[in-house]
């Protein structure tokens, strides 16, 4: 099968000579969660800002949709982009808007920009955002402004308004970094029924191993801008956790 999503000796430089990311390789299905995990500043972002190119890769290739998208531009690139759908760690709503508008707005790219204005959405688009914040359990929260939210219920909506778009891809940038150890279980178990439920393959940055091993059907440990695990929760014992994220005082 071919996979859905094929990064090939990808490189980033963001100054020159310093590789962040060192030649990396990863292949992903079409299903199924996968969790990135490794230190501080070892690249996990920065391969997620490739994929949706809110960097540009120095060097490699990224295939996805039938093309390589490390390399295009202009209308090719918004094309690529809005078939993947991005959640953040600080939900990026707009705080002042309702539930129901920063879902809609998730779909602006197609909206031809007068009725974006007047907040006129096509009627197809208010009844998949009505199904989804139920589906993310947030029936009934369609007009409550996202300033009066907790952060459970923000990354709800941040899940609900990346699936909006219908993308083909999801990509979690540490989804749970700022919520408590229950709502954290809750989200990740939302991204990976939205993730079955919607036939997307999700690739989620964590620092958490344990939630990475209960929620992952798969664990890329990186370390150096490189690929240093690649298998399930049950392989990383010990000594992969030490090739992941070095020494080992901090095991203890
Ligand atoms: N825009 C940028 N300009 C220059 N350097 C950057 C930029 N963004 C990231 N870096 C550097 O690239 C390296 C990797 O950062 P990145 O955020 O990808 O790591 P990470 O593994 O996601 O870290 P964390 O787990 O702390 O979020 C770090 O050394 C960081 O300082």
């Amino acid at each position: 099968m071919t996979a859905a999503l094929a990064v090939r000796g990808l490189v980033k430089e963001y100054v020159k000579g310093k590789r962040v990311l060192d030649g990396l390789s990863l292949d992903f299905d079409a299903t199924g969660l996968t969790a990135v995990i490794g230190p501080s500043g070892t690249g996990k972002s920065t391969l997620l800002r490739c994929i949706n190119r809110l960097v540009d890769p120095t060097a490699g290739e990224i295939f996805f949709g039938g093309r390589d998208i490390a390399k295009v531009h202009g209308r090719e690139l918004r094309e690529a982009r809005r078939q993947i759908g991005m959640v953040f760690q600080e939900y990026n709503l707009v705080e002042r808007l309702t539930v129901m508008e920063n879902l809609l707005s998730g779909r602006l790219g197609y909206t031809p920009v007068f009725k974006a204005w007047l907040r006129k959405f096509p009627q197809a688009d208010i009844d998949r955002a009505f199904a989804l914040l139920d589906q993310v359990g947030l029936a009934g929260f369609a007009n409550q402004r996202a300033d009066a939210l907790s952060g459970g219920q923000r990354q709800r909506v941040g899940i609900a308004r990346a699936v909006m778009q219908h993308p083909r891809l999801l990509l979690a940038d540490e989804p749970t970094s700022s919520l408590d150890p229950k709502t954290s279980v809750e989200i990740m178990q939302l991204m990976k029924d939205v993730g079955r439920e919607h036939s997307l393959p999700v690739i989620v940055n964590m620092h958490d191993v344990e939630l990475a091993k209960r929620f992952a059907t798969r664990i890329v440990g990186m370390s150096g801008g490189k690929v240093v695990y690649d298998g399930d929760g049950s392989g990383l014992n010990e000594a992969e956790l030490k090739s992941i994220y070095g020494g080992e005082s901090w095991l203890a």
